[in-house]
């Protein structure tokens, strides 16, 4: 079957077809029949260059072959216990020995429940209520979060079912502005458990934080008692070994990680400084459990993972990564485009706008019928990037100077066609 036949079908049993809102695209999306390498492959029999990775895992590319063999003998001696293993001793020790602010962590299954329960733990622990977010930060689906979020939410939000006491508690704020942060936090630091950022914006498209932001953010928790916590779903092990924490120079309290930390498969974590970590049960009194907690499958892919990502990977992935973004601005200069090339490492999106987007409202702001055709015009070129401006490409270690190639040269294509 053919991907619009899948399509409609799949509606009939599926909402929307999709098991997840930012995979619907106009007039359907493609049906995905494999990965390998840099290159995802459709049911209709086509290959594209692929800067969605799944959303950000995929760090070492689709079905990389070292790690399919091991898992598969891994897969040979079970895939879930409901008791403790030595492998994810082996993983938190890694993380612990590369994320400077991690001492110790607790592995969930998704960067929603990720967030929910470090959410809990700054609450338990400061015995406050409230939370501060930043307008189009992503955190996940869960009800607390889901105030001004970015990602799919960007398109559709308010979501109903989420009663209106719940999110009382939840303050939403522009990024990178200062004035307003110390107005909202001085307001409210005797009720206030946790700040939630996500370092670098990616769920808006990717913004990041201007020079001395988090320093601030780190300042005012200092001064008033409040959880720093950052959202390293994406971050986490993207943009550096030591994740943003260590690539911005601003230590929070709490992190939050997902994608790359499951090697591709299911498993989101949240870890941080002890005395606030070992306040989770059986430890301490904060509530926390899952079933496929610390999965033994996802948590050998996650040690595969990390074990490639030295120095040197990140370096390689920083060359691709500057490679798109001069080249687009190259482009952008000798056409005249108003656009703005933005990302870092082996993170890139482009604001169809002519000025700087500093958060949510700006790159709202933005050309999104552009971003449209310029996403078709992509993907009929063999290029799949995610379907959205709210959200950011990713690049992977087995992306070619071949394919970075093709993808600036259909990329500028598509702008000349736009402009
Ligand atoms: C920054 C951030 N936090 C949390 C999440 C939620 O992670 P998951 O989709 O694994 O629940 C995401 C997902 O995209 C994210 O980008
Ligand atoms: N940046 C948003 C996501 O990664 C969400 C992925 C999904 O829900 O499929």
């Amino acid at each position: 079957m053919n991907s619009k036949v899948l399509f409609n079908e799949g509606k009939n049993y599926i909402p929307g077809g999709v098991s997840s809102p930012v995979r619907a695209f106009k007039p359907y999306p493609f049906f995905v029949k494999c990965g390998h390498g840099s290159k995802i492959e459709d049911v209709d029999g086509n290959k594209y260059i692929d800067y969605c990775l799944a959303y950000g895992p995929l760090i070492l590319g689709h079905s990389n072959e070292e790690l399919v063999k091991s898992i598969y003998e891994d897969l040979k001696l079970g895939t879930a216990y409901g008791a403790p293993t030595e492998a994810e001793i082996t993983l938190a020790k890694k993380v612990v020995d590369r994320v400077p602010y991690v001492d110790m962590i607790r592995f969930v299954n998704s960067g929603t429940e990720a967030t929910m329960s470090a959410i809990r733990l700054a609450r338990g622990f400061t015995g406050r209520n409230k939370i501060l977010k930043f307008d189009g930060g992503y955190h996940g689906a869960h009800d607390y979060v889901l105030v001004k979020p970015g990602s799919g939410g960007a398109t559709s939000p308010d979501s109903l079912g989420i009663p209106k006491d719940t999110t009382k508690n939840t303050l939403s704020v522009p990024f990178n502005d200062e004035n307003i942060l110390e107005k909202v936090v001085l307001e409210n630091k005797d009720d206030l458990a946790a700040i939630i950022v996500e370092p670098v914006m990616a769920n808006i498209g990717c913004v990041e934080p201007k020079v001395g932001f988090l320093k601030l953010l780190r300042a005012l928790c200092d001064e008033y008692g409040i959880i720093l916590i950052f959202d390293e779903v994406i971050t986490g092990f993207r943009v550096s070994r030591g994740c943003a924490g260590e690539y911005f120079g601003v230590y929070p309290d709490l992190a939050t990680f997902g994608k790359i930390i499951g090697g591709g498969f299911p498993m989101g974590a949240f870890g941080g400084k002890k005395e606030l970590m070992e306040n989770i049960a059986p430890a301490g009194k904060v509530y926390q459990a899952g079933t496929f907690n610390g999965n033994p499958i996802s948590v050998k892919a996650g040690i595969f993972t990390l074990d490639k990502l030295d120095h040197i990977f990140y370096k390689s992935l920083k060359d691709k990564g500057d490679f798109i973004r001069n080249s687009l601005e190259e482009f952008k200069d000798e056409n005249l485009l108003n656009i703005q090339v933005v990302g870092l490492a082996s993170m890139f999106q482009i604001y169809f706008n002519d000025k700087p987007v500093l958060n949510y409202e700006l790159a709202k702001k933005s050309g999104t019928d552009n971003f449209s055709y310029y996403f078709n015009h992509l993907l009929k070129n063999g290029i799949f990037i995610p379907p959205s401006q709210f959200e950011c490409c990713f690049i992977s270690n087995t992306h070619s100077q071949e394919d970075l190639e093709k993808t600036v040269n259909i990329m500028g294509d598509a702008l000349n066609l736009i402009k």
